[in-house]
């Protein structure tokens, strides 16, 4: 049971000699002797206190000691003077005899270290009250580190480098720089009987150590508080590490969702409501810009019909190919994948394996056409280039290059059989350049067309291929590994068949769009400044740099070119096409292939540029887009 439970300030004269008990005990007076800290002495005393049944707290306990120690001194002093003043501080004896053993004690470290010190536990920094007047004869210490006791001047030697120390109660390290001159030179007068208080009592070895020892602290605390920072930063760095990992690996997931092949797509109806038409007009002036815009839009609305397109890794790869467009095409994120199909040349191989490619046309009046698209096919990689032409244009095409098999069996009256036994051996089929439009030809070409999709060969078609096809849709329509490469007149064309209305030409994507689902999801490659390719739910645009040059037969080196793209793609895996439409990939291709042939002819040859020009720029620009 407590004997005084209400912890006021009045003390009984028990308790008070219960206090002087525990305090003047050799080991509390030890403890408290030259100790900057004293509050756990303190709570041992206020602890062994309350053991005897008083309850007081460790500051109580500390400033009754002070006060008793001030009327101790005093009674002291006057004592000296008239001899009676300690007869009325009835403390006095108990005092006397604790601090006189304590003084010998103290006067025996002091001869130790050289340095007057009298007082008592004043050191606490926590526990100040700022009441120094307990103290009779504090050692002075002065601004520039000195201590100046009559009896033991010590000059006090500072390390000139900043040491942090605690001040006051908030533990909070500062750094004191000049200590000598600043804050020992220039506190005010209390602050300074503080100083002289803390510091007096201690010898200046002791000073240093703890300096030191604060000024470890310090340096410790903050060697902690970086590697805190440092663990903080790996941390994030894992996470956003993590989450690039998971976006990787969601965007793996979707293409691979793409690979399934896509089962016969039924045509769609043609037209699509949702389009705006923008300003400006790809057949005349074009807004690039607008139509971007409005293309994005086609692109994730449309659900197409034949391709999966679940939630859904084709929505995904638009929204990212639409992302890509804006600044120069889909050069950045499509021509990796071109370059994925393109086989690598090895001494394993033998002839015929990289590529035998067949093109359908040549008549009396085009002989050049069907030339610059077999021998653009050779010059870009194919091992092989057939030519199945009318019998008077054979000798003419062969002339130009004994590089090209020519066959002189297009207006043969068994034409069909004649072409078809060389069909199993073709990779692809180029139908449509220099073909010319009488009938027949366009009859035996249609005919070849239908065994190569039955023998599921890729199939371009162009130029006079696609009046053909502008006649007869259903010729290629629904055909996935057909692809259509019209010129505006030739698409203005297909799409009036198709439609029966006029183009918007001021959106020629959404035409593009809508002429390809139209046609089955074929391929279509529109070719204008620039060049647009759709298979109806995707749509690539191909703005590599070209030139003002437009001459006859740039289409036809682009059709041959396209003719052993379209065999590389379909050939590659998956894996390789990261899931995406073989057919938009050589499109692609050929695409940017053609017109990089045409920007360096015309470098070379400005206005003069030929077709034959762009050919012989076949082998640099294929380097430079695919093999650098
Ligand atoms: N050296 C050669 O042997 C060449 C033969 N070519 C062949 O020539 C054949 C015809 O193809 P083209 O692209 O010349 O087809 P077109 O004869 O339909 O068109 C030729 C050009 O005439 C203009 N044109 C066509 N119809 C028009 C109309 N109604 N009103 C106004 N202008 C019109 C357009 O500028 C068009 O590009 C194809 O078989 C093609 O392959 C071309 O490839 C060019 C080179
Ligand atoms: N305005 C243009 N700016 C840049 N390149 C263009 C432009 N128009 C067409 N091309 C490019 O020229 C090439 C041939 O396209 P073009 O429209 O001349 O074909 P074509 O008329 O079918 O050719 P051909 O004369 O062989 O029949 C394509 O690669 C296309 O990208």
């Amino acid at each position: 049971m407590l004997v005084n439970p209400t912890r006021g300030f009045h003390w009984s004269d028990a308790e008070t000699r219960a206090l002087l008990n525990i305090w003047g005990e050799h080991d509390v007076q030890t403890a408290l002797d030259g100790n900057f800290r004293n509050s756990h002495v303190y709570r041992d005393v206020a602890a062994r206190l309350g053991d005897m049944g008083y309850d007081r707290t460790p500051d109580q306990c500390r400033v009754r000691v002070k006060s008793l120690k001030r009327q101790y001194y005093q009674a002291k002093k006057a004592s000296k003077r008239n001899g009676q003043y300690h007869k009325t501080f009835k403390f006095y004896e108990e005092m006397e005899k604790i601090l006189s053993s304590r003084s010998a004690a103290t006067l025996e470290s002091q001869d130790a270290d050289g340095v007057a010190v009298e007082g008592d536990e004043t050191m606490d920094g926590t526990e100040e009250d700022g009441d120094s007047i307990d103290q009779p004869q504090d050692s002075d210490m002065d601004g520039a580190g000195e201590c100046s006791n009559a009896d033991y001047p010590v000059k006090v030697e500072y390390p000139s480098y900043p040491i942090p120390v605690t001040v006051g109660s908030s533990n909070v390290p500062v750094k004191q720089s000049g200590i000598q001159n600043t804050s020992m030179a220039s506190p005010s007068a209390g602050k300074t009987r503080r100083y002289k208080k803390r510091f007096t009592n201690l010898s200046l070895e002791k000073l240093m150590e703890k300096f030191l020892e604060q000024s470890l602290e310090a340096e410790e605390g903050f060697y902690r508080l970086e590697e805190q920072r440092l663990r903080a930063e790996d941390v994030r760095r894992e996470t956003e590490h993590t989450r690039e990992l998971h976006m990787l690996q969601m965007l793996g997931q979707m293409l691979a969702g793409l690979a399934t092949p896509a089962p016969s797509p039924t045509p769609q109806p043609a037209c699509n409501s949702q389009m705006t038409p923008s300003a400006g007009s790809f057949f005349g002036t074009h807004s690039r810009q607008a139509s971007q815009a409005e293309y994005a839009n086609h692109g994730q609305q449309r659900a197409a019909p034949g391709l999966p397109r679940t939630e859904n890794g084709l929505q995904f790869i638009e929204r990212s190919f639409t992302l890509g467009r804006a600044a120069s095409g889909n050069m950045d994120n499509v021509l990796p994948l071109v370059k994925n199909t393109i086989p690598p040349l090895t001494s394993k191989k033998h002839k015929g394996q990289d590529g035998r490619i067949g093109v359908i046309g040549g008549c009396q009046e085009y002989t050049g056409a069907p030339y610059f698209a077999a021998i653009s096919a050779l010059k870009v990689g194919a091992d092989l280039s057939h030519v199945f032409c009318t019998k008077d244009a054979a000798s003419v095409i062969k002339s130009y290059s004994p590089e090209l098999i020519v066959h002189p069996v297009l207006d043969s009256p068994n034409a069909v059989e004649e072409m078809e036994k060389w069909l199993p051996r073709l990779h692809s089929l180029v139908v449509g350049p220099g073909l010319g439009r009488e009938d027949v030809l366009l009859k035996n070409a249609k005919a070849i067309i239908e065994k190569s999709k039955s023998r599921g060969i890729p199939v371009v078609i162009d130029a006079d291929g696609l009046w053909l096809v502008a006649k007869e849709p259903s010729v290629i329509q629904g055909y996935q590994k057909g692809i259509l490469t019209p010129n505006v007149m030739e698409f203005r064309r297909l799409y009036e068949a198709m439609h029966h209305e006029s183009l918007d030409s001021n959106d020629p994507r959404g035409c593009a769009q809508q002429l390809s689902i139209a046609m089955g999801n074929v391929t279509l490659l529109l070719k204008g400044e620039e060049d647009i390719i759709t298979d109806g739910n995707m749509v690539l645009t191909c703005n590599q740099e070209g030139s003002g040059r437009r001459c006859g037969g740039q289409g036809d080196l682009l059709s041959g070119a396209l003719g052993i793209f379209s065999h590389w793609a379909f050939s590659s895996s998956a894996e390789a096409t990261k899931g995406m439409n073989p057919a938009l990939l050589a499109a692609f291709g050929a695409a940017s292939l053609t017109r990089q042939c045409n920007r360096q002819a015309f470098h070379k040859h400005g206005r003069s540029t030929i077709t034959s020009d762009m050919i012989q720029e076949i082998c640099i620009a294929f380097k430079k887009l695919f093999e650098s």
